[in-house]
């Protein structure tokens, strides 16, 4: 069966900036988190993949299908949260939903009715009186009932606070439950990832660094923490990235308990996602 979504060598090029190369694919039921730093390209790949932007080359396929080959089917079929997508201010979600039902045929409004109630909505209130969470609630609420199979989010969840955040994760994981469904969503918080996540794409200035099950680097990526004795003798071919901390070597490697056997003196912590990161990005690569 083909994936939901699969970007193949996608590229941009800005004056100061290259997206280079991009390729990743999301399977049916499953989230795939895009993480990387400020800049690293990840909203340059979701405009390119939307074709909010042109890309320069590079083929994007939905459900096997170029998205000008049916656009409007296609985009039906795909509900979209940016942060910062703002409605009229003086709108209430009662017209917002009008409108809506206007523009999409498969909009549902008892489901959204429904989101609106969860979470805690009202639906006759102007946007101009919500916060930045309520309007970020009100743009989740919209994408979900048009009954989208693919959900793309770029920090939607920013705005939220703790408790929200995690029920509109426990949303994003009902959504997926139907094998049909899928979502790509970036995140600075990449906590949630660590929940949600079962694909996780790390783009670093551009490029993608590496597109793994989020299990995999859970359960084999780990931290060796060393003086410079243990560094020198650590084999290079197993160092992804590593950074020099004080006195004190932060290596990181894709299989800890090798390590643990190896180096049966160093400490061998399991690495965050934001470990992996951090090193990555500040760390230097052999
Ligand atoms: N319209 C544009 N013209 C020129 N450069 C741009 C344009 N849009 C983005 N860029 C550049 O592309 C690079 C990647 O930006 P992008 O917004 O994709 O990063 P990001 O990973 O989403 O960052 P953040 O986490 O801060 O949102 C940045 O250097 C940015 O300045």
């Amino acid at each position: 069966m083909e994936p939901i979504l699969q970007v193949e060598n996608l590229t941009k090029q800005y004056p100061d900036f290259k997206l280079d190369q991009v390729s990743f694919s999301i399977p049916r039921g499953t989230i795939m988190g895009l993480i990387g730093e400020n800049g690293a390209g990840k909203s340059t790949t979701i405009n390119a993949i939307l074709e909010l932007i042109r890309k320069d080359e590079g083929i994007v396929t939905f459900w096997g299908q170029d998205l000008s080959s049916n656009p409007k089917q296609i985009k039906e079929d795909i509900g979209v949260v940016f942060d910062g997508i703002n409605f009229y201010e003086t709108l209430t979600p009662a017209k917002v939903g009008k409108i809506s039902a206007a523009a999409y045929k498969q909009w549902d409004e008892a489901f959204y009715h429904s989101y609106l109630k969860k979470f805690q909505l009202s639906p006759d209130k102007e946007i101009k009186t919500f916060s930045k969470g309520m309007k970020m609630k009100l743009c989740i609420a919209v994408a979900l009932s048009h009954k989208p199979k693919l959900l793309i989010l770029d920090e939607a969840t920013s705005g939220l606070d703790p408790i929200m955040r995690d029920d509109m994760l426990d949303v994003f994981l009902d959504f997926v439950q139907d094998e049909n469904h899928s979502i790509l969503m970036s995140s600075h918080i990449t906590t949630d990832l660590e929940k949600v996540a079962d694909y996780i794409t790390f783009i670093h200035e551009g490029k993608v660094l590496f597109c793994k099950a989020k299990d995999e680097l859970r359960y084999n990526y780990g931290i060796i923490r060393c003086g410079a004795a243990l560094f020198e003798q650590i084999d290079k071919s197993e160092v992804l990235a590593y950074r020099k901390c004080d006195y004190q070597w932060d290596v990181l490697v894709a299989d800890k308990e090798q390590a643990r056997r190896k180096h049966k003196t160093a400490v061998v912590d399991d690495a965050s996602i934001d470990d992996i990161l951090l090193l990555y990005v500040k760390g230097e690569q052999v």
